[in-house]
């Protein structure tokens, strides 16, 4: 489904120096996958996220989307994809000030069309934040501006979700909630999501490690728990 061949990302520093972001990063992950992705603070898991969703071009290497390249693609083609088949949740909401919370959730799709609103109206349920519907998000609280977010990724019902640390945040009971919804996704939706709070992975199919650019091991969620277990 979404692929990944030796990826690297480079950037150059004040004394014009090289420094891998990313180094020969290897990745595929299957239809209905959900993919936790683990490491310390700057060892790439926003920059393969990124790169992988095709925000962000890769210094050498190519993702493969249902076996077609995102390089190679023209930007309309690629956009489209992330348009009607990409779900993203990122660090910050991006929400927009002077819309309500429903045409927040609705800006990534067709607004006039009522099975959308229906769509859009039972997510807000889900996440308890369906009275804020009408009202500006400037309202609400971080973490109710962070789950307009997270019904504006899942409207579209995508075929991949990109979430980088979407539960950042909430707090424990919300952040389970969340990760709760993007898990009953599973099967169909296949999901990245990055974070630095492992015991948001329990549901996770399985978990990658990144440490200096590099994907370091793959392991089930339950050896975060029990690191007895691989
Ligand atoms: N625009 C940029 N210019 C230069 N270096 C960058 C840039 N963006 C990221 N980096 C560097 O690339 C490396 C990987 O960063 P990245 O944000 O992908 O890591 P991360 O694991 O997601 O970190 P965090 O958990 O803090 O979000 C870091 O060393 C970071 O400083």
């Amino acid at each position: 489904m979404l692929e990944a061949r030796e990826l690297s990302l480079i950037y150059g520093n004040e004394r014009n120096e090289e420094y891998y972001a990313l180094r020969d990063i290897n990745f595929l992950a299957d239809r209905g996958e959900m993919i936790g992705m683990i490491g310390p603070s700057g060892s790439g898991k926003s920059s393969l996220l990124y790169i992988l969703s095709g925000l962000k071009k890769p210094t050498a290497g190519t993702v493969y989307y249902q076996d077609h390249s995102i390089e190679v693609m023209s930007f309309n083609d690629s956009a489209a994809i992330r348009r009607k088949e990409y779900g993203f949740i990122f660090q910050r909401h991006f929400l927009i000030d002077y819309l309500t919370v429903l045409d927040n959730v609705l800006v990534v799709v067709n607004q006039s069309q009522k099975a959308w609103r229906n769509t859009a109206i039972n997510l807000l349920e889900i996440l308890g934040i369906a009275d804020f519907a009408d009202q500006k998000p400037h309202k609400m609280s971080v973490g109710q501006r962070q789950k307009v977010a997270i019904a504006r990724a899942l409207v579209n019902k995508p075929k991949i979700i990109f979430a980088d640390e979407p539960t950042a945040s909430l707090d424990h009971s919300n952040a389970r909630l969340v990760m709760d919804i993007l898990a009953s996704l599973k099967g169909q939706t296949t999901i990245l999501v990055t974070t630095h709070d492992y015991s948001i992975l329990e549901q996770a199919d399985r978990v990658i490690h990144m440490w200096d650019g590099r994907i370091i091991k793959t392991t089930l969620p339950s050896s975060l728990f029990d690191p007895t277990k691989k």
